[in-house]
């Protein structure tokens, strides 16, 4: 594992999430999913629709063994069964005192106020069930991305440990942030994003004449303020956070 080999996984990964939100786009808003919405009740606690949806998807998952992959984070980490199925000997990368972090809080409460409002259209086709799928779908794309970021770190600090060395042993996580920033790179991704949903997403048609209307079925702008504003600075968070336990 290097620091191209875990960016390049990065690239795959941000396949799956224009996918994921191309096909929630499909339905409308359908906020009935995500009621009740009481003043005051943290959205992630509440039980609403979404919330036992992705609860029990969880438990079937964890029997499945998909919390054994240590790419892999659940939202509901408390009281999963143990997985069923024959162990598999993951090779352990991370450090220990770093891998369990989890961010998913925020990214549940990013994706439902934040994200969702920008692309799915307003209405209701009482489509619940596939809508929490497709929502489970879009969480998990998002979150095994993010929390890649503990790899990214991993790789970072084992390339140069002398140089992370002394901001660890500071706890300086502002040091840590400017080290494992690249401005160009995040230059790239914003960009490479919004043409890969500006490719996905376009309507395919036969015949010449469907040049002249550009519409796609998520708009490319927001796929890239998705990663501006919340993919990539959770993944730098997640790597601080992994980076200032990793000499623990
Ligand atoms: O590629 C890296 O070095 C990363 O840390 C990943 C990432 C990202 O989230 O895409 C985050 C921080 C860097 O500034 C650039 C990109």
């Amino acid at each position: 594992m290097d620091l191209e080999s875990v960016r390049d996984s990065l690239i795959r990964q941000e396949d799956t999430i224009v996918f994921s939100l191309i096909e929630r786009a499909k339905f409308p808003i359908n906020s009935w999913a995500y009621s009740p919405p009481q003043n005051g009740v943290d959205a992630f606690s509440a039980s609403s629709f979404l919330h036992s949806f992705v609860r029990e998807s969880e438990t079937l998952h964890a029997k499945a063994g998909r919390y054994e992959n240590p790419e892999e984070n659940p939202f509901f980490p408390d009281d999963l069964p143990p997985s069923m199925v024959p162990t598999h000997d993951y090779k352990q990368v991370l450090h220990p005192a770093g891998s369990s972090i989890n961010v998913n809080k925020t990214i549940w409460d990013i994706y439902l106020n934040k994200l969702l409002p920008l692309f799915a259209a307003e209405g209701d086709d009482g489509n619940y069930g596939l809508t929490a799928a497709c929502d489970l779908a879009c969480l998990q794309a998002i979150s095994r991305r993010i929390h890649y970021g503990k790899f990214v770190a991993e790789v970072k600090f084992k390339e140069s440990p002398e140089e992370y060395g002394p901001a660890i042993h500071d706890q300086d996580r502002a040091g840590l942030m400017k080290m494992l920033t690249f401005e160009a790179v995040e230059e790239m991704v914003k960009k490479r994003v919004e043409k890969k949903a500006t490719v996905f997403g376009q309507e395919v048609n036969l015949s010449d004449n469907s040049k002249s209307k550009e519409t796609y079925k998520v708009d490319p702008s927001v796929v890239s303020r998705l990663y501006e504003e919340w993919v990539m600075p959770l993944t730098k968070q997640v790597q601080v956070e992994y980076l200032l336990r990793r000499l623990d």
